[in-house]
């Protein structure tokens, strides 16, 4: 028994990094997968690894979640090769230029990263939820960070694009409650992929930033894909609105 048997997923991203874990380990749970990423010379072969462990469970397509043409094509091809949505991770992000003060971001950089990660989300939401409302339920899991819940200097439009998927998350939690679609957000901490790689490859930068952390390592992509998985899956029906934190214990709290 998977613990998404039965279960239709589209996972954005899934070309690196968290998204290609999770597309992995929810087809090793049981769910058909709609992996897409912008990148495909990142997602063919990730789905073509895929395809060889779990045959027939996983079709790759190109998608820019920041276009809104592009999520009505996902959607109908979504519903065209497997009949229905039951879960939504919103994965995909950018982080933007690092190490830009707020007095040097540009309006064009704002844009560029508020496009992919909030307006991004918010499309997913827009064009997945009508097909789970008609399929009667569903989970939605939206990749925020930390720095969603306490911003990260340097960082100031992919900090504010991520507070935005967190009130996204509650406010849709609200709105969809009561057609049984779960809407959740995950926050983890530095995790190594490839979207961290300028910080973790610098050896000072990466010893201060476990030593930042209680559990003394850096995050694994599937320690988020666990715990996306426990909130797509029926284990956590009682579960929305919610924010989980996976950082090692780098915020714990009083
Ligand atoms: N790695 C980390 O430490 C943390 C990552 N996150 C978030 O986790 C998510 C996944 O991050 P990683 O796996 O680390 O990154 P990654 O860079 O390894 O993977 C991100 C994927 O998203 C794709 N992508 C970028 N723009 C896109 C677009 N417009 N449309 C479709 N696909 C697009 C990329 O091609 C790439 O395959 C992101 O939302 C990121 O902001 C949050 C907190 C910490
Ligand atoms: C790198 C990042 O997105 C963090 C720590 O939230």
């Amino acid at each position: 028994m998977g613990r998404l048997d039965g279960k239709v997923a589209i996972i954005t991203g899934a070309g690196s990094g968290q998204g290609a874990m999770e597309a992995e380990l929810f087809a090793r749970e049981g769910a058909m997968v709609v992996a897409t990423d912008m990148n495909e010379g990142h997602l063919n072969p990730v789905v073509d690894d895929i395809s060889r462990q779990y045959p027939e469970t996983v079709i790759g397509l190109k998608h820019d979640v920041s276009k809104e043409a592009d999520w009505q094509r996902i959607v109908e091809e979504a519903l065209g090769a497997f009949g229905k949505i039951d879960i939504l991770i919103n994965n995909a992000g950018i982080t933007g230029m690092t190490e830009f003060t707020l007095n040097k971001l540009t309006v064009e950089e704002w844009d560029k990263v508020m496009n992919v990660n909030a307006l991004g989300n918010f499309l997913g939401m827009k064009h997945t939820i009508p097909a789970m409302k008609r399929n009667g339920q569903g989970s939605v899991v939206n990749i925020s960070s930390l720095t969603g819940i306490s911003g990260l200097g340097g960082l100031t439009a992919y900090s504010a694009s991520k507070g935005a998927i967190r009130t996204m998350t509650k406010g849709a939690a609200r709105d969809f409650g009561g057609d049984h679609i779960r809407v959740n957000s995950i926050h983890p901490g530095y995790i190594e992929t490839p979207s961290t790689d300028y910080l973790t490859s610098n050896t000072d930068i990466r010893e201060a930033l476990i030593a930042a952390v209680p559990l003394k390592y850096l995050g694994e992509s599937e320690d988020v894909a666990y715990a996306a998985l426990f909130l797509a899956s029926d284990e956590a029906k009682f579960i929305t609105g919610e924010e989980l934190i996976i950082d090692g214990g780098q915020t714990i709290k009083e």
